[in-house]
């Protein structure tokens, strides 16, 4: 008989969509987490919970009109990959999308700083656990 190993089920199912704003050069945009917020400093694309109510993707264009000010047409957000793992008593979805228009210069409304860097350099800046599986993905994709 096949038998299935246990496992400790989460408290709760944590939705994020979050973007790889790519430029004409190739490179992605991440931002830096600010101090007070988990995982402080750590370098992340931009983007965060979807509420209830919402799609990822609208939830998306509405984390990246509130934290870079920028014009985003959901419909151009092109999902990439996603990553699905234990984030303390909960379990995080976290959903990639790649974006190449948008409307605007994106500004770090409530990072502590923007960087535009070629895919192989993020292995350079410290990301989120769930985040490093995306550096290949994304380095074979643009
Ligand atoms: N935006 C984003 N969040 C990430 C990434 N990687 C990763 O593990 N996360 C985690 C960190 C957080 O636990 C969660 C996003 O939550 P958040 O608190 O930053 O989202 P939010 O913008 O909705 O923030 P808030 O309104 O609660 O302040 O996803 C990533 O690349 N981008």
């Amino acid at each position: 008989m096949l038998t299935v190993p246990p496992v400790s089920l989460p408290s709760a199912m944590l939705f994020v969509s979050a973007a790889a704003l790519v430029d004409r050069e190739g490179r992605v945009l991440v931002q830096q987490r600010p101090p007070g917020k988990p995982m402080e400093t750590l370098w992340e694309f931009p983007g965060g919970k979807v509420e209830p109510g919402e799609t990822p993707d609208v939830a998306l264009a509405r984390e990246l009109a509130e934290e870079l000010g920028i014009g985003v047409d959901p419909s151009k957000l092109v999902p990439a990959t996603f990553a699905s793992e234990a984030l303390g008593e909960r379990h995080l979805l976290l959903l990639l999308y790649t974006l190449r228009e948008w409307a605007g210069v994106p500004e770090a409304r409530h990072a502590s700083a923007l960087r535009w860097v070629v895919p192989g350099d993020l292995r350079r800046l410290e990301m989120p656990p769930a985040d490093l599986p995306f550096i290949a993905i994304l380095e074979a994709l643009l």
